[in-house]
Parts: C-alpha cells; structure tokens; sequence
C-alpha cells in the first residue's frame, strides 16, 4: 500500500526526518531538488529553454536548487524569484545565495513591477512558486503570474504540486488561479486532490519521486487513505489445494437482466466465472433462458416467473454470494423483490447499477441492507442514493461517511475508483484505462467481486481485489485492443492473463 498524508501530516513527516535522521532542512531540499532534476533530465533536452518561477518558501527553495542543478547539468535557465513581501524562508534565502553564486546564470528577483518573458511552446516552464505551504487561494500579482503561465503555450512541470492547487479540499479555490501543470512530480507520497477528476487539467501526469523520509514514522503514521498497489493483490491470491473440488470456491447467485438488458447477465455471469466462482447460477427472467443458456453454458440458471423482469427469488440460502443489479430494470415488482430479499437475507450482498436505483428510489431500504454489504455505485448512482455533491472531493467525503454510517463497503467508480469501508479507510485503485468507459464494464466488475467473494474473501478485500483485478484486465485489453476499441467483454477475456500477472 502506498500511503496517500495530508500536506499538514507531510509536514510533520519533513520535521521528524530532519531531527531523527538527522539531516537538515536545507539537506532535505537538495536531495528533493536532486532526485526532481534527474528525471527532468531524463525527460527533456538541454536544447530546451527553460523557465524557472521560484517563489518565497521551500517550494522556491527546491525551485532555485534545481535551477542550480540544472545549470550545471548544461541547461539554459531562467530564474525569477518573487519576493513582494521581501521575506524569503531560511533554505529559499540560502539557495538564491548558492544559485548567485554560480557563473553565466540569468536571475531576476521581483519585487514590485514585472515584465515576464515571453513563453513559446518549445519553452518548459519549472513551477516552484508555492507547494505543500499554501494556506489561501492565490490572488493579486501572483493569480496574475499564473494566469500569464496558463495562457502560454509552454510546456510547464510541477514541483510537488501545481501553485494554487490545495492537496486536499478545493472547493472553496479559484480554478482560474491554479496552475495548469503537464507534468506534477511531487516528493513522497501522492496528494489526495491528484486523485479527483476535477484537478486532472491542474496536474497533467503526475510521478511521485522518493525523497528518503524516515520510514519508522512513514511506518506508524495512520492515515485513512492508501493507494493500491499490485504486491498487495498478489497476497490475497493463494495457490488452489490440489484437492480442491468445485464447492471448495463457493457457489454464487448472480440476480440481474431484464427485457433488453440481458446482456449486463451475460457480462457479469462470465466474469463471475472467470474470476474463479466454483459455480454460478443466474437468476434471470423466463425469456432469457435461451440467451444465457446458449452464450454461456457454464452457468445453471434460475428462471423468474416473470417473462420480463426481476419479480421473485427464493432458495437464496443455499448461496455462497449473492449479487444483485445488472440490468435488472426498475419495474415495480423488481423493487417489490428486492425489499422481499433484503428482508430474508443475512449475508453481505452485492448491490449494483439498478439495484442500487431502486433503494435509491425507497431509502428505507437502506436500513435493511446487510452489514458488509457491497455497494458498487458510479458517481451518479452515488449521488441518487446520497444526495448531490458539488465536486468529486464532496462525493468522495459522503461516500467514507456513507460507509460508516451503514456500515457497507462503497466501491465509488471512476478512473481511481475508492474504496471506502465501514472503518472509515479509503483504498484507491490506480490501474484501469478510459477505455473501460465502455457499457457493460460495471457489469463485469459486479461478477468479478461475486466470485471473489464465492470463495470466501473478506467483502473488503474482494472489493479490493476485485477492482484491481478488473483495472489490470482492463489494461491488457487496451494493449491488444486499442482504449477506443475495447468492449467491456475483452475486459473478461483478459481476466485469465490478469489472475497471472498479479500471483
Ligand atoms: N524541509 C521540507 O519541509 C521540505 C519541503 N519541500 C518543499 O517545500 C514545499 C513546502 O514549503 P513551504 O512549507 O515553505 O511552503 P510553500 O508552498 O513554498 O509556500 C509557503 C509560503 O507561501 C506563503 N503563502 C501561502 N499561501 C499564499 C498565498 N495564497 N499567497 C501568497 N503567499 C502565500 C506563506 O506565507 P504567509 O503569507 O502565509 O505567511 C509561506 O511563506 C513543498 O511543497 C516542497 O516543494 C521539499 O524540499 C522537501 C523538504
Ligand atoms: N477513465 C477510466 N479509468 C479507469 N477506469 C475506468 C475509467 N472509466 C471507467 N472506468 C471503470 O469502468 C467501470 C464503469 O462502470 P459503470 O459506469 O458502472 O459502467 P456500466 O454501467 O456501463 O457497466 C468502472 O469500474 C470504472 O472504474
Ligand atoms: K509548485
């Protein structure tokens, strides 16, 4: 797990490195500088002029280190500092003496007036004007500074984080006063708000760079959010007992399909059991009884009495996995059939797509939802159930709080899909492509997490897994599809080479 602090937490973590390992302060932002400037070598050419806007804390500080560094490395550089308060911290201060010191550099240090050099698209602008330390929303010369940049055709790289841009909560910031980064390399550890769709135009790529804090206090520092990475999956998948048979992986009920949806059934049945479910029985309306069973006879199917629509399911005990939702439709009966399932079933469930609209539709429902349950809702699916949010960061809020409160798990889709459970923590997957913004690639997710949880994951980490392992497939469908190309079912016929990659 790569853990994902807050600025403020980052902060502490800089102090106790610099008192426990020891180093100094000013230490910490050359080696910070040094590991920025080496892939920026590797990434642009010493042809390439470059632009470095330095303002008055540590951000300029790394801003001003790196234009030494990059000076020396044979680059042409540019340096403005902005100072209009005329206080520079103690390693910015230090590092304009040791960048003054060096021969042939071009140095600027505004004060009040400022003309700015003309920026030109082959150019690439070094943003360290403000990092970690920002406290209010950038106004006056420095918005305007910004503004400037943004205009440009310019290239432009990010040091830790673009200025303006607030790690975390954003609501309350003015968009037209953040810079928009091509590229973010930020030092230690993702920031939260690099994970929300609304500042993907701030932080163009981003690469998290090593700066050596202390890992005992990396170690022991809690912090509820984590990004996911492929080691953590590989752990959960344990090597089949050679003894095993097919009850030993559990027998799942997937509850889905409805007149002209019975396509979603299809797409989430063969996940199920590509994804290791020992058997599946589909529960579906009587007329796709010869859809399923003629695209997909692995799977035993459970007829409704109802030709159309979901109206009815018993035997449910007999379960290792219950999943409900793909395609199911929102008929009245269907509502009706899933308050009678809620009713009489005890162990977690899997909620999707109109499932999740139908309780949306009745929040009454919500108290009957078994503890642990998975909730699998897209952002809109989300807010019908929750109410609306103003932005991603709101939503992802509500959605922890959501969790907590019902105690549920909610897998909140979209490209870093979180994962938040009834603890209050936040797991973020970081693998799957846009191309997966495709119909049918939620249905696969539902069959993914049914298997995982027909053989007997916790629901937690099948939610984990699940969408890790759907990311993963969805990756390697891209690679021989092509994004624009791939359908939610080249997602499933990949699951056998992604079940590889990650054990
Ligand atoms: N040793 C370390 O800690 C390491 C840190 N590292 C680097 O340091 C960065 C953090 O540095 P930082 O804490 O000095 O903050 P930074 O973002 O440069 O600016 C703060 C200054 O801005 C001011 N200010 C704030 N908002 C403002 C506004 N809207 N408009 C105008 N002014 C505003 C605020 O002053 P104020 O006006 O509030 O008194 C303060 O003076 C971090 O991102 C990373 O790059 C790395 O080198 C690794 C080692
Ligand atoms: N840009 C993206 N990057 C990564 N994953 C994505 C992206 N867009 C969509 N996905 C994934 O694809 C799935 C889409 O689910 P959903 O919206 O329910 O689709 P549908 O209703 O068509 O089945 C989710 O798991 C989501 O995380
Ligand atoms: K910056």
């Amino acid at each position: 797990m790569i853990k994902i602090f807050s600025t403020d937490k980052v902060r502490e973590l800089d102090k106790y490195t610099i008192q426990n390992e020891p180093i100094s302060s000013i230490d910490l932002v050359e080696r910070a500088a040094t590991v920025f400037t080496s892939e920026f070598c590797r990434r642009y050419s010493k042809q390439t002029r470059i632009i470095v806007f330095a303002g008055q804390g540590n951000n300029g500080a790394d801003a001003l280190a790196i234009a030494r560094m990059l000076t020396d490395a044979g680059y042409r550089v540019e340096t403005y500092l902005f100072n209009p308060t005329m206080r520079l911290s103690e390693d910015c201060e230090l590092n304009k003496q040791r960048l003054l010191h060096m021969e042939k550099i071009e140095f600027t240090e505004v004060v009040n007036d400022f003309v700015p050099p003309e920026l030109e698209e082959r150019d690439v602008v070094i943003d360290g004007l403000f990092g970690s330390g920002l406290n209010r929303p950038l106004t006056g010369g420095f918005a305007a500074m910004v503004r400037y940049i943004n205009q440009s055709d310019a290239t432009v790289v990010a040091i830790d984080i673009p200025s303006g841009l607030f790690g975390e909560d954003n609501r309350k910031n003015d968009p037209d006063s953040i810079i928009h980064a091509d590229l973010t390399l930020t030092f230690g550890f993702p920031k939260l708000a690099f994970l929300l769709p609304e500042n993907a135009e701030f932080i163009g790529e981003w690469k998290v760079l090593d700066i050596l804090l202390h890992p005992e206090i990396i170690a022991s520092t809690p912090t509820q959010f984590t990004l996911v990475t492929e080691e953590d999956i590989a752990a959960v998948f344990q090597p089949r007992n050679r003894f095993a048979h097919k009850g030993t992986f559990g027998h799942a009920l997937l509850i889905a399909g409805s007149h002209g949806k019975m396509g979603a059934a299809l797409l989430s049945a063969k996940a199920c059991l590509r994804s290791g479910a020992g058997l599946l029985t589909v529960h579906i309306p009587g007329r796709g009884e010869q859809i399923l069973q003629t695209a997909f006879p692995e799977a035993m199917v459970d007829l409704d009495q109802h030709q159309d629509h979901f109206s009815s399911v018993s035997g449910i005990k007999a379960y290792s996995s219950i999943a409900i939702g793909p395609g199911l439709g929102k008929h009245p009966d269907s509502a009706k059939a899933l308050e009678q399932l809620l009713q009489v079933v005890e162990k977690p469930l899997v909620i999707d797509a109109d499932a999740l609209n139908l309780v949306a539709a009745n929040k009454d429902l919500l108290k009957r939802i078994p503890p642990r349950s998975i909730l699998t809702p897209h952002p809109k699916e989300f807010d019908r159930i929750a109410g609306e949010s103003s932005n991603s960061y709101e939503r992802l809020k509500k959605a922890q709080a959501f969790a907590i409160d019902h105690q549920v798990c909610v897998v909140l889709k979209g490209a870093y899909t979180a994962i938040c459970t009834a603890t209050g923590n936040v797991y973020f997957n970081n693998c799957g492509n846009p191309g997966m913004a495709t119909a049918g690639s939620g249905d696969v997710l539902t069959g993914i997490i049914l298997a995982l949880l027909a053989q007997g994951l916790e629901p937690e980490t099948a939610s984990v897994a699940g969408v890790f392992l759907h990311g993963t497939a969805g990756d390697l469908a891209a690679v021989y599809r092509s994004e624009e190309s791939m359908i939610a079912s080249d997602i499933t016929d990949m699951l056998g080479k992604a079940f590889k990659q990650i054990k």
